[in-house]
């Protein structure tokens, strides 16, 4: 088995009414808005990850972030499984600034680019936006999304998903 793990963070504005997405210059996701993330690197925890990947790609440093949701990408033959942290923040300093690799832009919740988004993201986004802790598995097989579950947890759950996470 080969499971990949990943980060992805959403810096929101004070008003809780906008969010940073990013359309992503180059590699995994190109020419797709997303939140902000990638891999952990050596001897890196996951909020560490996220933090750091959140200012390389769009110049934030955050003050806070809340641990609010994975997501689970499964498909049939077991290959390139992945795992992504979903984390938001709301506290955060710096200036959004373009990278090699995404380019921001505060987008309206309600009228996000979901046509330029990866597929399943107009299932799980509104569970995100309405600041609710969840996990989410989608099964996709070759290209196709064949099944999918959302379900929202409460503060304990997800600490202990957390928890599990760092023992990788
Ligand atoms: C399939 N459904 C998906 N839905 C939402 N988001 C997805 C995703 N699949 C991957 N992602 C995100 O795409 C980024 C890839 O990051 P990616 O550039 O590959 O990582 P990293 O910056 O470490 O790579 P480099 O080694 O620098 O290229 C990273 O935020 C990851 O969370």
């Amino acid at each position: 088995m080969s499971l990949k793990y990943f980060t992805l963070v959403f810096p929101f504005n004070i008003t809780g009414d906008q969010v940073l997405l990013g359309l992503k210059k180059r590699g995994l996701g190109e020419n797709l808005w997303n939140g902000f993330g990638g891999k952990p690197e050596k001897n890196e925890s996951i909020e560490q990850c996220a933090r750091r990947e959140l200012e390389e790609e769009c110049g934030l440093v955050a003050k806070e972030m809340t641990y609010l949701g994975v997501l689970y990408i499964n498909t049939t033959d077991g290959v390139g499984d992945i795992v992504i942290y979903v984390y938001t923040t709301r506290k955060y300093m710096g200036a959004v600034a373009e990278s090699d690799e995404m380019l921001p832009e505060w987008f309206e919740t309600t009228n996000l680019p979901y046509k330029q988004m990866y597929e399943e993201a107009p299932l799980w986004y509104p569970v995100m936006l309405g600041n609710k802790k969840f996990t989410a598995t989608f099964l996709f097989d070759n290209d196709d999304l064949i099944s999918y579950e959302i379900t929202t947890k409460d503060e304990l759950e997800m600490t202990e998903i957390l928890r599990m996470a760092q023992d990788i």
